[in-house]
This record gives C-alpha cells, structure tokens and sequence, in this order.
C-alpha cells in the first residue's frame, strides 16, 4: 500500500472521471433486482454466481457478459436508477465532475427509445449529487450507417449530450469506419472521443487523431510501441483517460506491476486515471488509484499530477476548470508543507 497519507491524499482529492460507461457501473445486486421488476430472465442463478463469471480473457470476452447485463435496462427509472448509484457511489470517491458514456444501440437494438435511454441518465445527472455531462457512444461492430440512424434518433436530444466516442470491439473495427459520422458529429459542435489503442495497434491512435477528429484518446496505452507518435501525443498534450483495474482484468497487462501508466507519465503524456467499467473490473476511481500506486513506485507529484489531469481534459467551461484546478492545488499545498513538516521532524 502508498503510506497512509499518500492514500488518504487519494482518497480524498477533488477528481474527475473521464472514462466510465454507465452500463458497466451495473452491479451485479442491481442487474438481479432490475431483471426482477422488469420480468426479465437471466442465465445466472444468483449474484454470487453472476459475479463468479465475471472473468476474462481479453476485451470481447468482457463486451459478451456487458451486453447481457445491459438486457435487463427497460424503463426510464432503470436508467435514472442505474446512473443515480454510479454518482452516488463516485461522490464517495470525491469524484466531482464525470463524463459519461452511454451505449444507445445495446438498448434500441432491443426496442428501447432512445429517448427513454438519454432521459433516465439524464435526469439522474440533474438531480446529483456531482457535476455529470454525457457522451454517447457508437458500438464500433456495427456499421457507420447504423451509427448514422442513431446520431439521427439522438439529435432531439441534442441538448443533453456533450459529446460522441467509440466503444466495443476494438480489434478489425479501425476508428476510420466512422470518419463520416464523427465530421457530422463536429459539424454539429459535439466533442469527440474514441477508444483507440487499448487492444488496437498505435496506428489506430493516429486514426482517430487525424481522421476522426478526436479530442482525446479513451486507453491508448500501447502508444509507447510508436516513439513518433508518443511524441506528438506529449506536444499536443492529448489526453488518454487510462483505466488501470480495466487494463488488468481485460489482459492488456498481465499484472499492476506491469502496466506501463508510469512510462506514459514519464513520456510527459497526459495521462487520466479512470474505472471504465467498475463493477465489472473490480473497483471505482479510488481502487484505481490505490492499485496503481500500489503497484507502482508513484508518489505525491504524480497525484497532484494526475488529477490535474482528469480536470484541464475535461470539457468542463472554463470558469468551472479553474475552481477546480484551484481547490486541488489547495490540497496538494498543504499536504506538500505536511510532507515537509514530518520529514524534517523526522531527520530532526
Ligand atoms: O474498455 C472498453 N473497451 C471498449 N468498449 C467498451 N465498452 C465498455 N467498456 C469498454
Ligand atoms: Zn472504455
């Protein structure tokens, strides 16, 4: 474990969550009780045995069991039900501002609106108790013309979304299949994001960048296989909303100690701590950081420095930034003049 005040400064740090999908904050307690107000079946017995199931080989073995998951989501009170526990259950992590990615297809393929969908996340993220905005994201093993129909359906809805990303099957599905929707997507004055670069090779980083437009990049941890792009993610200071716990579950590291969040911080990357998908992986924002920091030799600056981060990348106003950035300096302040205090009382 960091020592205890390393922790507790984790613990306890105005922070930003860039990279969770609702759908994957659905814990397994809440999946057994929606299935059961809704009259939906499930193909596990208990909760117990549903989370027993809950280990993977790679990414697509995860995306199987969260779709099914996601089935049991029909009313608008389950989506407003699901979202108001990930917020609730943030707020404990001081998460204070999170960008959320929704999956609209998962659920209109099955009948839902799409209105019943953005409205139930929505309205959660109204009622608190953190700052939330919404990104919709297009299921990339879909076709573009699919992802079109839905921009299409959402675009009533247009002042509840901040923005657009790329989810699902990485692997085959190269971001450039959706250059045409994410240029609307940016005609329409959306931000746009894309997972890139979690089981996809650097080239697909590049892609994103240059033919999608993207602000920044949702993993793209292998990005150090390319020095020439490392550097100009470092110069452009693009944002990579990394996922630790994710990363290890998903077999992208074989363990903590391997992952690279180290490297890319040294690189002068502006890497984001976040849980993607916490109920499946094993933990919300604060587990993420206390395994990583665990795991690796990181320290006071490197806190500090992550979740400034989380709050320059986000697509907050500017004005709500700045507070932000300013009440987190504040608290890295007095825990330096802390540090320093004990230190020289222990030299003394
Ligand atoms: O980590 C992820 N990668 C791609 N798609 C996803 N959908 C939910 N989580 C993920
Ligand atoms: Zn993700």
């Amino acid at each position: 474990m960091p020592n205890e005040q390393l922790q507790n400064i984790l613990q306890q740090m105005p922070k930003a969550e860039l990279h969770i999908h609702i759908e994957g904050s659905l814990e397994p307690e809440l999946i057994f009780e929606l299935a059961q107000r809704n009259g939906v079946a499930l193909a596990y017995k208990s909760v117990e045995s549903l989370r027993n199931a809950y280990a993977f080989d790679n990414l697509q073995s995860f995306l199987d069991i969260y779709y099914a998951g996601a089935s049991v989501l029909l009313t608008e009170q389950d989506f407003y039900d699901m979202t108001a526990a990930y917020l609730r259950r943030a707020a404990l992590d001081n998460v204070r501002h999170a960008e959320i990615f929704f999956d609209p297809q998962t659920h209109t393929a099955r009948g839902v609106p799409m209105h019943t969908v953005v409205d139930g996340i929505w309205r959660a993220c109204q009622d608190g108790p953190i700052s939330a905005s919404l990104i919709m994201c297009f299921l990339r093993h879909l076709s573009e013309d699919e992802a079109l129909a839905t921009l299409e359906e959402a675009l009533p809805l247009r002042g509840k979304i901040i923005g657009v990303g790329l989810d699902s099957s990485e692997l085959g599905h190269p971001p450039e299949k959706f250059a045409r929707v994410f240029e609307r997507c940016r005609q329409l004055g959306l931000h746009l994001v894309a997972h890139a670069g979690e089981e996809g090779p650097p080239a697909y980083i590049e892609t994103a960048l240059d033919l999608l437009n993207v602000e920044r990049i949702d993993h793209g941890v292998r990005c150090l296989e390319d020095p020439v792009l490392t550097k100009r993610l470092a110069r452009e200071q693009i944002a990579l909303t990394v996922c630790p716990l994710s990363n290890v579950k998903l077999r992208v590291f074989d363990h903590m100690g391997q992952h690279n969040l180290l490297d890319l911080l040294d690189a002068g990357l502006a890497v984001t701590i976040n849980s993607d998908d916490p109920a499946y992986f094993g933990g919300y924002m604060n587990a993420n950081f206390l395994a990583a920091f665990e795991a690796l030799p990181l320290g006071l600056s490197h806190a500090h420095r992550l979740a400034r981060n989380s709050f320059t990348a986000s697509f907050l106003e500017p004005e709500a930034k700045r507070d932000f950035l300013a009440e987190l300096d504040a608290v890295f302040a007095t825990a330096t003049a802390t540090a320093t205090a004990t230190a020289t009382a222990t030299v003394g």
